[in-house]
């Protein structure tokens, strides 16, 4: 996910929208569906893991983001691969 918020943005919206979104991205992580989350580093950007039913369910979540409106998403499907000892 890159995000791009605009600079004239109010800094009270941006700041309320940046506690929102964690908030939003901790309760899916204790729940499970956010498995892990990296910034990307030296870019307003984060590298995200799902582990989620289907494709709605990533949808529903990606669009719920707070931070939807400014962001762009790239999605890569994964499968397990047969040299991950956890497929044993
Ligand atoms: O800062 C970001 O990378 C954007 C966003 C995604 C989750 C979160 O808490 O913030």
């Amino acid at each position: 996910m890159n995000v791009t918020i605009p600079p004239g943005l109010d800094p009270g919206v941006r700041a309320d929208l940046v506690a929102r979104e964690k908030e939003y991205c901790r309760d899916l992580q204790r729940s499970g569906e956010w498995a892990h989350i990296w910034r990307c580093a030296g870019q307003y950007a984060n590298l995200s893991v799902f582990d989620v039913a289907d494709n709605e369910a990533l949808h529903r979540i990606l669009w719920n983001l707070p931070l939807f409106p400014y962001l762009s998403v790239e999605i890569t499907p994964l499968a397990q691969h047969p040299s991950d000892l956890a497929a044993d």
